[in-house]
């Protein structure tokens, strides 16, 4: 998989270069491209930002820097230009965006090329996303009703969420199952040595060495602990 990113902020995304996912792109598993979108830019001072028409606070995105790191980004490996079919999916943070979950980042990692937008300022011009639409298609993404100040931190979560569920980046694929949200509900607690510690024991169950019996008592947790926490997830 090839994941492109845009971003004024391209140091943010050097922590990209270690633990799994840095791993990954060293076995030629992902092949992770930072750009600036400032490079982009067409007057000598890299700007990237002007007023809103209509008035407001803050600053926009202009339009022409994206299109043409797009452009680029788009065409780069095709050798053509690409048409909104066969293109990339280029997806863009933003707190208007369509809820990301588990799901999407199970349908995404079988894409061959992502192409992740991080907007700052107030956001980016709206006909960037429809120019985007005529080269791949387009996807606005929140990670929940919460407030950010641009899309790099989204972008890096999304990027770990789906780096890590292409074939070859986690070691061994049985732990991608037991995982929260993979079956839908949350996932149960854990324990490790030793069985008693500072006077709290780990649950008996999991000392029985009976797998059926670890395995009820697992599943009534993870059920427990949904119906609890997350009962949103049981009303689907
Ligand atoms: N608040 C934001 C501002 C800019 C780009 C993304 C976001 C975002 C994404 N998910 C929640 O918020």
């Amino acid at each position: 998989m090839r994941i492109d990113v845009v971003t004024i902020f391209p140091a943010f995304f050097d922590v990209l270069e270690v633990s799994l996912l840095g791993r990954a792109r060293g076995a030629g598993l992902l092949d992770i491209r930072v750009h600036d979108l400032r490079d982009h830019a067409t007057d000598r001072h890299r700007t990237v930002d002007d007023t809103p028409y209509g008035g407001g606070a803050g600053m926009v995105m202009k339009p022409e820097p994206w299109a043409l790191a797009l452009d680029e980004i788009a065409t780069l490996d095709e050798g053509e230009a690409a048409d909104a079919a066969s293109g990339p999916l280029f997806i863009f943070p933003s707190p208007a965006g369509e809820r990301f979950t588990q799901a999407t980042a199970r349908e995404w990692s079988a894409e061959q090329h992502l192409v992740f937008g991080c907007g700052r300022y107030e956001g980016i011009d709206e006909r960037v996303f429809a120019y985007a639409a005529t080269i791949g298609r387009v996807r606005l993404v929140s990670l929940g009703d919460y407030v950010l100040n641009g899309g790099e931190v989204a972008a890096m979560a999304m990027i770990e969420a789906v780096g890590r569920l292409v074939p070859g980046v986690v070691g061994n694929p049985d732990s991608l199952v037991e995982e929260s949200h993979e079956d839908g509900l949350l996932e149960y607690p854990s324990y490790t040595k030793p069985a008693s510690w500072r006077g709290y024991d780990v649950p008996g169950v999991l000392l029985s060495g009976h797998h059926g019996r670890v395995a009820q008592w697992r599943r009534e947790q993870q059920i427990e602990r949904t119906r609890t926490r997350r009962p949103d997830l049981l009303a689907d």
